[in-house]
């Protein structure tokens, strides 16, 4: 039969989309219902954040995403589990940023999409737990880890992904309570890492939450620099802060032009001394996708188009993009893939600001691998090993994949009437802060 795609009619394959999320979905309310995630091949639950402690993980990701589906029972059932369920008073250590752009995230999305009132005093609740990681650190920038109960906070030894992704869902949280503390806490920890950048404009990618000193000299692109330069442009986009804008320009025009690489038409972005600009590596992060999106939705449209076609390029190779591929001779270093969502990400993006089809093509392309890949029993399972036949599976299933890809594809090809497509923001871990149509 004709493509879809040649019929210019997505409808079917947003049908199929649907169809597979709330399959899983089903799988895990009957089997791992409050876990933080499915074992999707044994049909179990585990935790995610802290051994014994579930958070309900894979239910707050997939809030939203049921939301856009019009799947309302089943956010009906997803809210309730969240009122009845739900308390951070946990003696434990959490992760401050996983904490943050999950179920800070998680919540305050869900409360953007049903209005209701008890989804963000949730998600100010865990916000404000997560808030002496930042108060207790003499450079302002937080520890990695906090004691949800205590406030007791721990390990300095951190990286600009882990003090400079907050602003989206912090600012947030400040303009819909009116206190203007979480937007300043989140933009004082990305400027501490913003005035030490290099003579060369890079920022190496470890730094020291309690001297704000650099740890490492490696610049990156890829985990953990990324959210980091995702921010700046988000908190610009969300809140119109100019000072942001002028951040993300400085260091964006130092990236393009000391670390990028081009190769038969394709760019890439190595690793590089980021006070020499010396290339110390060529392996590509799945994860180091997503800026092919954030350059086109920055304005750098040629610049976005020509890094997708490069991960393209890997797509077409491997079928799933490995964890890690070295460009200079497309052999994979790492070759599991953990249902990462980069590719679709970046494809969504790049769909928003151009309109080609070629973007739904190859978002198309992601969701058909994942199915005839990931598919498992009770849900969608990680792969340990993308290069085997057939690829292999591992027996988990992250919380991302409720928020991430199943939504991507949803919005490429539904053109649901839940979202406003020309105002809208999805956070690094795609929920929605803005742009729901109740
Ligand atoms: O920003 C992120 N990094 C890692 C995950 C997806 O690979 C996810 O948590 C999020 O997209
Ligand atoms: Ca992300």
């Amino acid at each position: 039969s004709v493509p879809a795609s040649a019929q210019g009619n997505w409808k079917p394959v947003a049908d199929a989309v649907r169809e597979e999320f709330l399959w899983a979905w089903r799988h895990y309310v009957d089997r791992a219902f409050g876990a933080d995630h499915i074992k999707p091949i044994s049909g179990g639950g585990e935790d995610f954040f802290v051994e014994g402690h579930s958070v309900g993980l894979s239910v707050v990701e997939a809030v939203d995403t049921l939301w856009l589906m019009e799947a309302d029972a089943e956010v009906e059932r997803a809210v309730q589990w969240i009122i009845d369920n739900l308390d951070f008073n946990i003696d434990a250590p959490f992760q401050v940023f996983e904490t943050n752009i999950r179920m800070v995230g998680g919540l305050a999305a869900a409360y953007h999409c049903t209005g209701d009132p008890r989804l963000l005093e949730r998600a100010k609740d865990v916000a404000d737990r997560l808030l002496p990681a930042f108060t207790q650190s003499p450079a302002g920038l937080p520890y990695r880890y906090v004691n949800l109960a205590t406030g007791q906070v721990s390990d300095p030894e951190t990286n600009i992904v882990e003090i400079g992704t907050y602003i989206a869902e912090f600012g947030v949280l400040s303009e819909w309570t009116g206190d203007s503390r979480y937007y300043d806490l989140a933009k004082r920890a990305m400027r501490v890492a913003y005035d030490q950048r290099t003579e060369i404009g890079l920022l190496p990618h470890d730094i020291n939450a309690e001297t704000g000193q650099w740890r490492n000299r490696e610049a990156t692109i890829g985990p953990p620099g990324d959210s980091y330069y995702e921010y700046l442009w988000d908190g610009y986009r969300l809140f119109g802060d100019p000072e942001l804008k002028q951040w993300y320009d400085t260091l964006t025009g130092a990236i393009l032009s000391k670390q990028a690489e081009r190769r038969d038409g394709m760019l890439w972005f190595p690793q590089v001394d980021a006070f020499t600009g010396e290339v110390l590596s060529r392996e590509q992060s799945v994860l180091a996708g997503f800026y092919a999106g954030l350059l086109a939705e920055s304005g750098r449209v040629a610049e976005g188009r020509a890094y997708h076609d490069a991960f393209n390029l890997v797509q077409d190779e491997f079928g799933v993009i490995p964890t890690f591929v070295d460009y200079s001779t497309m052999k994979a270093t790492r070759v599991d893939n953990a249902l990462r969502p980069e590719f679709a990400d970046s494809a969504l993006m790049l769909w928003l600001a151009t309109g080609d089809e070629v973007f739904r093509e190859r978002a198309h392309t992601h969701f058909k691998n994942m199915v005839a890949t990931s598919k498992a029993k009770y849900g969608f399972a990680s792969l340990a090993d993308v290069t085997a036949a057939p690829p292999s599976q591992e027996d988990t299933c992250p919380g991302y994949w409720w928020s991430e890809q199943m939504k991507y594809y949803w919005l490429l090809f539904s053109d649901t009437p839940r979202l406003d497509y020309r105002d809208n923001y999805l956070s690094t871990e795609a929920n929605l802060l803005r742009g729901a149509r109740r």
